[in-house]
């Protein structure tokens, strides 16, 4: 079980929640800059997803929480993420640094969000790759409607 104090994210609205997830993955950041981290290796991510909204659906959920856990844990627990098609080697937007790697998680929710009627939001996604470094994403603007 994760138990851990996240970064809090300020937002509008009257329901907030949350679901950690650990991800067992390789990588590796392809540009000399990055050192070490050019050879492939791994971790264990631990993952927060923030979801906000001022509506229910039909289950009296913002989202369940197990559909968080597929979307994230199901696509990249046991990869390589260089291999998967969001990431990309060529592009440093893409590269799967811990950075992209929260953005990505964040484009990935808010795409199924956007198909649900009650308007969630997701307003921040924190993904710790080492017990020293950690990356905290929030959208630049929660968009309304
Ligand atoms: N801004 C970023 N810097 C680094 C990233 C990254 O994604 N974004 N990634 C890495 C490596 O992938 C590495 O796995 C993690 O780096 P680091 O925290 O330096 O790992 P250590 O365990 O060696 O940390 P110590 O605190 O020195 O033990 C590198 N940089
Ligand atoms: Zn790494």
């Amino acid at each position: 079980m994760i138990q851990q104090m996240y970064p809090q994210t300020l937002h509008p609205y009257s329901y907030e929640l949350n679901k950690d997830m650990q991800i067992s993955a390789a990588h590796y950041v392809p540009n000399d800059e990055a050192g070490k981290c050019r050879r492939l290796h791994g971790h264990t991510y631990f993952i927060n997803v923030t979801v906000a909204g001022d509506e229910l659906d039909q289950s009296g959920f913002l989202i369940n929480f197990a559909h968080i856990k597929q979307l994230v844990h199901d696509r990249f627990d046991h990869t390589i993420l260089n291999e998967n098609e969001v990431f990309d080697d060529k592009d440093p937007n893409k590269f799967p640094t811990t950075e992209v790697v929260a953005r990505t998680i964040y484009e990935i929710i808010q795409q199924h969000l956007d198909t649900l009627g009650h308007n969630p939001k997701c307003v921040g996604v924190f993904v710790r790759e080492t017990p020293t470094s950690y990356v905290m994403y929030r959208p630049k603007q929660v968009k309304n409607g």
